[in-house]
């Protein structure tokens, strides 16, 4: 009989004796199809994760973080789910109307933004969050009519990696309290700005929900706005033992501080990232080699993979947690093994320790809730391709994303 997955995989797998499929496709048969390393996406999840954000902001804005998933497919499915998204350079705002998002359904972010990206950005329409001084003399340069928030840095710290920290002071983004009078100032009175509200954004993989109170609470002294942006940062689980609040927990937390701070009836907006798109993905590679180590406190098995930190720079960057599975033997007993990849640094672990079933070269290894910040952080260390992105749904796989070819490579030579 067909079980489910763990919870750590998308709602639309399965395991059947010990066989993963993602939206109705069989792990193994995707990598034979497409090669590994591969980014398989259940479609059905993605539209799932939207609709059930959408349905708990009620009346308020639900906007996609894309530098999440920057991907046209991904940015095509939120943008037919109705939700906005949010840019963070001429080249995401390119993605984004590709994917047919239009006019002020497009925010454009950006601590150090061009004045070509601020005019693309006001041609199109799109909402501007002002981050910094300089951001308003281009625009005064410009006299290009625009909507506009100011970013706020509001001076709390939550609990999370200090890479992923932003809204503390000290933070590179937005004003901070003291500043902000004289930008709002600025932007009431200059003409061709049309100016909405605040914005802030505190950090990202955040499970105590009280440092966004407290946000509120400091930007609530800048005076009354129409609309607040209050941004992104709800974390997901990587591994089993984390509980992040739900959807519902977050969002209805977010519009109990924002109605009691900020008052009734304002234009509230959301931006998640991660949390929309995580946990729809993942990512499949080959075992290439198997090699054990004898160390004076024990052996190490290290399970070689053909891809590593440059289709997931995560573990590196942020010793992020993951935990993986061969896709014919879910939830096989293991012996411990470290997942290491294919590149030329010690520090290119993949997953320090998990139980894997007699792993060999040739099987395929799964890790899951990689569907947010690992493809678009990818890169070509070791002159490693880009992997594909193939999105699963009842059964049918339907590339999106191909892989980059060695040609690809040559052609950043001039
Ligand atoms: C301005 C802004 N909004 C939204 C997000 C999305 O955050 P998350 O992916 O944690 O939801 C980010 C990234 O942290 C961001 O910088
Ligand atoms: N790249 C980070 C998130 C960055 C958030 C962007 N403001 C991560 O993988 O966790």
């Amino acid at each position: 009989m067909p079980t489910t997955a763990s919870h750590l995989y998308p709602q639309a797998s399965a395991v059947d004796d010990g066989r993963l499929t993602i939206g109705g496709c069989d792990a193994a048969e995707l990598a034979r199809e497409f090669g590994t390393p591969l980014y398989a996406i259940a479609e059905d999840d993605l539209r799932g994760r939207a609709r059930e954000f959408r349905a708990a902001m009620g009346d308020g804005e639900v906007i996609f973080a894309s530098k999440a998933f920057p991907c046209t497919a991904v940015l095509r499915v939120f943008e037919e789910e109705g939700l906005s998204v949010d840019v963070a350079s001429g080249g995401e705002l390119a993605l984004a109307r590709k994917a047919g998002f239009q006019g002020d359904r497009i925010l454009l972010h950006g601590n150090a933004k061009s004045a070509r990206e601020l005019e693309a950005a006001a041609d199109v329409g799109a909402r501007i969050v002002v981050d910094n001084f300089d951001d308003i003399d281009k625009l005064d340069a410009l006299g290009k009519p625009a909507g506009v928030l100011i970013r706020v840095t509001p001076g709390v710290v939550a609990d999370t990696h200090a890479a992923i920290l932003t809204g503390h002071a000290g933070s590179k983004f937005g004003f901070s309290l003291a500043q902000a009078p004289r930008a709002i100032e600025r932007l009431q009175n200059a003409a061709w700005a049309d100016l909405h509200g605040l914005h802030m954004h505190i950090g990202s993989q955040l499970f105590d929900l009280e440092p966004w109170r407290l946000a509120v609470e400091a930007i609530a002294t800048l005076g009354d706005f129409p609309a607040y942006d209050l941004g992104g940062g709800l974390a997901v689980a990587y591994t089993p033992d984390r509980r992040p609040p739900s959807v519902a927990e977050y969002v209805s937390a977010m519009i109990a501080s924002a109605t009691e701070l900020l008052g009734e009836g304002k234009r509230l907006s959301i931006e998640p990232g991660r949390s929309l798109t995580a946990s729809s993905g993942v990512t499949l590679y080959t075992v290439e080699s198997v090699k054990d180590v004898d160390l004076p406190d024990g052996n190490v098995r290290f399970v070689g993979v053909d891809g590593g930190m440059s289709d997931n720079l995560r573990p590196m960057l942020y010793d992020a947690p993951y935990q993986a599975d061969l896709v014919d033997r879910v939830g096989a007993t293991g012996t411990p093994c470290t997942v290491v990849g294919k590149h030329c640094e010690s520090g290119d672990v993949l997953i320090r320790e998990i139980a894997l079933h007699e792993p060999k070269p040739g099987d395929v290894l799964v890790t899951p809730v990689t569907g947010a910040y690992v493809y678009a952080m990818a890169n070509n260390y070791n002159g490693v391709p880009r992997p594909p992105v193939v999105f699963c749904k009842d059964g049918d796989a339907r590339l999106v994303v191909r892989r980059e070819t060695f040609e690809d490579l040559h052609g950043r030579d001039v």
